[in-house]
């Protein structure tokens, strides 16, 4: 290299170096810049929040009906207004009523759904701190989809307000708690539906979609006019009870939420009745199977995957409904019913008039197999008549938890529907004795008692009730007491059978 050449050379590292230094200086500076910006907003905020905390020390949280632009109303937005209704109705002059629909959980029907209108506050406590509740409503929104009357409304929303020394018991206690008592509230309200799984016309071509059918459920048994001795009754409603709180108990234990309840009896003694009892008690939808319309294992399994939490699931007649007194299978027997399975499945071109092929395993596994923890809190019952009939493995411990007899009038239920029917105090009656001491020594059923006991004019009284009944009582004495062949012969008469001898 010569000298020129290094000369050169070393004029264009200087002006490399000088414009990396004046690069780097104005960096420097400006990042300098931005670092004291950065200081003193930092300390700026940080004295402002704390300015703002000493002048307004509360925070809040909103609940919007429709959160981030959806149009279903979100589930939070429901419960605290559920939770608030039991708050506003007391504490609140100015209410907004609504028809319950049923997406809401208020039930449709003539439920009124009763809110804080707009603008109304409301305080709470929990665990000795105060908050506030209000309710307040935004335009809709520019973008509002014009044919969507819920993207149309006025966003509402509610506000908690707290101090913020209660900011962790909010967020983590109080909050969980309004929306878990709100949810228990919109469980109250929610109008409860009888399902049945009848196949209505078409359903065999498999082309409806919903297994299950529903009307609502307004059946008007409670436990109050159900005739039975009392320490059963409060044993069935505590247990009931049990039940119903037993969430944490069943995690505890890894046990699916579900109970089984076996009722047997006569025809007559409330088997029906107290299942509507305990779904009124318990606030449950039912879904009554039917099994004889049930055609496949695998279509039972179906119907199960559809019900909901919170129900109670209905095998009427049990004995009647299957050929249940049959062995559990074996395997060859397994395959052969899936075969049988696709046979009767009309959607897999089976035959449609294939009969219910339903088997005590199939029902077994049913009750708990591991199809039956899918879902939570549900009863499972099963009634019949003749409970000797039923395969002992469908009604061991663990499948029937509970087994309830339900028997023949005994004196407690007669006072009882004695009571119930003539809506008087009648133990003082002549007759009530005549009728206690008669039950003592015939068997008569709840069904019949009442029977008797209704009033079937408008000038029929106690007196003339007990005395229809004494009567009817006395005959069915006499008729116990007939040797069994004279009975034969009259219940032969009655049919028109007359003996060869002519006797
Ligand atoms: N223990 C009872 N208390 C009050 N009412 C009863 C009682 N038992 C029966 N009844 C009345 O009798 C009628 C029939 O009762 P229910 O249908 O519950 O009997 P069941 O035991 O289910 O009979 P089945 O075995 O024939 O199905 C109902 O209308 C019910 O009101
Ligand atoms: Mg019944």
């Amino acid at each position: 290299m010569d000298a020129l050449a290094a000369y050169s050379w070393f004029g264009q590292l200087s002006v490399v170096v000088s414009v990396v230094a004046v690069c780097w200086t104005m960096v420097w500076q400006n990042l300098e810049h931005i670092r004291l910006q950065q200081f003193f907003a930092r300390n700026f905020n940080r004295r402002a929040r704390r300015l703002a905390a000493i002048v307004d020390p509360f925070l809040s949280v909103t609940f919007e009906e429709y959160e981030g632009g959806r149009i279903k109303s979100s589930d939070a937005f429901k419960e605290v207004r559920s939770y608030l209704t039991t708050a506003s109705t007391r504490g609140v002059r100015h209410l907004r009523a609504e028809s319950g629909g049923e997406r809401d959980g208020g039930g449709g029907g003539d439920r009124l759904l009763l809110s804080m209108a707009k603008g109304e506050e409301v305080p709470d406590s929990f665990r000795g701190a105060t908050v506030w509740w209000s309710a307040d409503a935004a335009p809709p929104p520019r973008d509002a989809v014009p044919w969507s009357r819920a993207s149309r409304a006025e966003r509402r929303f509610y506000r908690l307000e707290f101090h913020e020394s209660h900011r962790d018991l909010v967020l983590e206690e109080y909050i969980p708690h309004v929306r878990k008592q709100g949810r228990a509230i919109m469980v109250q309200n929610r109008q409860r539906r009888l399902y049945t799984n009848i196949s209505r016309e078409g359903y065999d071509d498999g082309w409806y979609e919903d297994v299950w059918t529903h009307v609502p459920f307004d059946h008007p048994k409670t436990f109050d006019k159900l005739a039975m001795d009392p320490e059963k009754k409060k044993e069935i409603i505590a247990d009931l009870d049990m039940f119903r709180n037993g969430k944490e108990y069943h995690d505890r234990v890894g046990k699916p939420w579900k109970r089984g309840y076996l009722l047997y009896g006569p025809p007559g003694t409330g088997k029906s009745t107290m299942v509507a009892a305990m779904a009124n008690y318990l606030k449950y939808d039912v879904y009554d199977f039917e099994l004889t319309s049930v055609k496949t294992n695998t279509e039972l399994r179906k119907l199960l995957i559809e019900t909901k939490s919170k129900s109670i699931m209905v095998f009427e007649d049990i004995d009647c409904s299957l050929d249940l007194t049959g062995k559990r299978k074996t395997k060859e027997d397994e395959d052969k019913e899936d075969d049988d399975d696709k046979d009767a499945d009309p959607r897999r071109g089976g035959k449609k008039d294939a009969k219910s092929k339903v088997t005590l395993s199939g029902l077994l596994n049913f009750i708990d197999g591991l199809w039956s923890a899918c879902g939570e809190e549900r009863l499972i019952v099963f009634t019949t008549n003749h409970v000797d009939k039923l395969d002992p493995a469908l009604i061991r411990t663990g499948r029937m938890d509970k087994k309830i007899e339900m028997s023949y009038c005994d004196f407690e239920s007669f006072r009882f529907l004695a009571r119930m029917h003539l809506d008087e105090d009648v133990e003082g009656h002549e007759l009530f004795g005549a009728a206690r001491a008669l039950l003592q020594e015939v068997n008569m059923v709840p069904v019949d008692v009442g029977e008797h006991l209704t009033r079937k004019s408008v000038d029929d009284d106690a007196g003339t009730c007990l005395a229809r009944l004494v009567k009817a009582l006395e005959k069915a004495k006499e008729e116990a007491a007939k040797p069994e062949a004279a009975q034969a012969a009259e219940e032969d008469e009655a049919k028109g059978i007359v003996a060869k001898d002519g006797n």
